[in-house]
């Protein structure tokens, strides 16, 4: 799916236009981008030479117009070399939120951000999450904010009431500031199924939460640079 005889650099956006009902992948000039990063399979990053298409993609992301006037599909880039990162993560079930803490550095730093240059705050349980979420979107200093955090249903409706509010004050957070806040709250009947979600059987759901940062934030990037997202000072 990925082969090229090009050169490609995994900055940038894998872009398609529809001509009259067929979608396509624009021509050979342009560029197909790898959905993980060359390093993570051994694989050489290739780099078209000289072409405009190079100028573009060393940006986050490349968007170029559709002469046809056609509408456009944005795929976001997953590399992560241009883009900031805050972190909040819940201690209460810190067995659960500490691995999957791990997952998102992890997937960050596998996709160009240095676990060193991303900022971490801890709160006390999940039901504070949005509150330090949204002061961190709304600072301007990230390109999105993960919320970590894990909610295990006990013996009273305590669970109903701070998975709603985490929820609804993460999307709030988002929405609000215009930055995109992911959503990394484990929701169990047991902590069994929040371990196996935190780097046990089911995978890590930090290292996915990482990827929908990187991904969501550069497609947000795009369309900011085709004016079709305000500037997020503006949001
Ligand atoms: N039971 C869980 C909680 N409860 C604490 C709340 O999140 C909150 O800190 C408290 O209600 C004070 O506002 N938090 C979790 O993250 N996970 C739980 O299972
Ligand atoms: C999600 C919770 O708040 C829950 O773990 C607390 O347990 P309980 O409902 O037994 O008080």
């Amino acid at each position: 799916m990925f082969a090229s005889s090009h050169i490609f650099d995994p900055t940038a956006v894998l872009r398609t236009s529809s001509s009259s009902s067929q979608r396509r992948i624009l021509s050979s000039n342009h560029v197909i981008l790898p959905l993980i990063r060359p390093g993570v399979l051994g694989g050489q990053p290739l780099r078209k030479a000289g072409s405009k298409q190079q100028q573009d993609t060393r940006s986050a992301c490349r968007v170029s117009a559709s002469a046809s006037g056609q509408p456009s599909t944005y795929i976001g880039s997953l590399s992560s070399n241009s883009l900031k990162f805050g972190i909040v993560a819940a201690r209460f079930n810190e067995l659960v939120t500490k691995p999957l803490l791990e997952g998102v550095l992890e997937g960050l730093e596998r996709h160009g951000t240095p676990r060193e240059t991303v900022d971490v705050a801890w709160v006390p349980g999940s039901f504070e999450l949005p509150l330090i979420a949204k002061a961190m979107a709304k600072s301007g200093k990230y390109d999105a904010v993960i919320t970590v955090g894990a909610v295990v249903r006990g013996a009273t409706a305590h669970f109903d009431a701070v998975v709603s509010g985490a929820t609804s004050g993460v999307l709030n957070a988002s929405l609000d500031s215009g930055v995109p806040v992911i959503f990394c709250v484990m929701t169990t009947d047991t902590m069994e199924q929040a371990l196996d979600r935190a780097g046990g059987k089911s995978g890590n759901k930090g290292f996915e939460a990482a990827v929908t940062a990187i991904e969501t934030a550069n497609v947000l990037k795009a369309l900011g640079q085709q004016g079709l997202a305000k500037a997020r000072d503006a949001w």
